[in-house]
């Protein structure tokens, strides 16, 4: 295993005012009885609602954040005891703030990380030739990092997070205010670099794209417990409790009234009905086509955002 986490647990000390002199001490969990493993290559997703612990957790995976108790081990490493040895087998992307020097040009910036590192010139020079074309960095190698636009800034990013060969990638929020065709790139790259170089992600999102995309297993946290560890094509299964038929009428008509099915939303001609996940959509629609005069008929899966919202609230 690459990554083991074992009853892993974060408490905080916070100091809150309780009137106008009075101060209480309050601990937060942000982390508590979280265990999970992931093999070498794995592609996983770590998503959960804003204060979830996600970033507590990978603050303890990359040794940046002591737990409070439980067991870790990042590639055969402790990541708080021996945090230099891990620096040089993983690598860090935060979308929201850059790793790299604000006033140096790109090159100059992935030559300091090579020093840093120590990374043998030959193969930092090999490295840098396949990301600058991989990621279309040539004509951005001289320019100072805070004259980028923020997606050539994240590909800049991410080059200088692979240049020393990490094993595991951790991805904040990678594709965090990208446009479509940027976020369509980065992940192409990050599909390579895995299927490749073997690297294995962990990447944490609000962008359930980034997700559906890139991920077959996800991981969801809340209130700093797991809540679902599994296949994306499972979560569909867990949260989704209903399908809907969209059904366009050939005229206007009353909200259609069949068995196993109710109506949700009429707009015009067209109306959805929504029925259990679990249950066969033939019978429904066979319902509705013998009582209605049907234009057109068709069923939407719920969406993941929908599963989610789910498992959140059930939570
Ligand atoms: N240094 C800190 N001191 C006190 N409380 C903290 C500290 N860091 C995090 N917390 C608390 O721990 C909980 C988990 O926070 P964390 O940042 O790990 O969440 P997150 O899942 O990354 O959220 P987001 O999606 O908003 O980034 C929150 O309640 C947060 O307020």
């Amino acid at each position: 295993m690459l990554i083991e986490v074992e009853d892993l647990r974060r408490d905080f000390t916070v100091r809150r005012r309780a009137g106008r002199l009075r101060r209480t001490t309050e601990v937060v969990q942000a982390v508590r009885d979280l265990s999970f493993t992931v093999e070498r290559g794995e592609m996983v997703g770590y998503i959960g609602p804003n204060g979830a612990g996600k970033s507590t957790t990978i603050k303890m995976l990359t040794g940046i954040l002591v737990p409070t108790s439980g067991r870790l081990s990042v590639a055969g490493i402790d990541p708080s005891r021996n945090r230099v040895e891990l620096t040089r087998r993983i690598g860090v992307v935060f979308g929201q703030r850059t790793t790299l020097w604000w006033d140096l040009p790109l090159r100059d910036s992935f030559d300091l990380l090579r020093r840093i590192y120590r990374v043998d010139t030959a193969r930092h020079r090999r490295n840098l030739a396949e990301f600058t074309e991989l990621l279309d960095l040539g004509d951005l190698l001289d320019t100072p990092v805070r004259q980028l636009s923020l997606g050539q800034r994240m590909r800049g990013d991410i080059a200088a997070a692979l240049l020393h060969d990490p094993e595991i990638l951790y991805l904040d929020e990678p594709t965090i205010g990208l446009d479509v065709v940027s976020k369509g790139r980065l992940r192409e790259f990050l599909r390579r670099v895995n299927a490749e170089r073997q690297v294995t992600l962990l990447l944490t999102t609000h962008d359930l794209q980034d997700i559906e995309q890139l991920c077959r297993r996800v991981m969801v946290i809340d209130r700093g417990s797991l809540v679902y560890d599994g296949s994306l094509a499972g979560l569909h299964d867990q949260g989704a409790s209903t399908r809907t038929l969209v059904v366009d009428l050939v005229d206007e008509a009353p909200a259609i009234d069949v068995p196993g099915a109710v109506v949700v939303k009429v707009e015009g001609p067209r109306q959805w009905l929504c029925f259990p996940a679990g249950a066969s959509a033939a019978p429904v629609v066979a319902a509705v086509a013998a009582a209605y005069d049907v234009a057109d008929l068709s069923i939407q899966e719920p969406d993941i955002e929908a599963v989610i919202r789910e498992i959140y609230q059930r939570s």
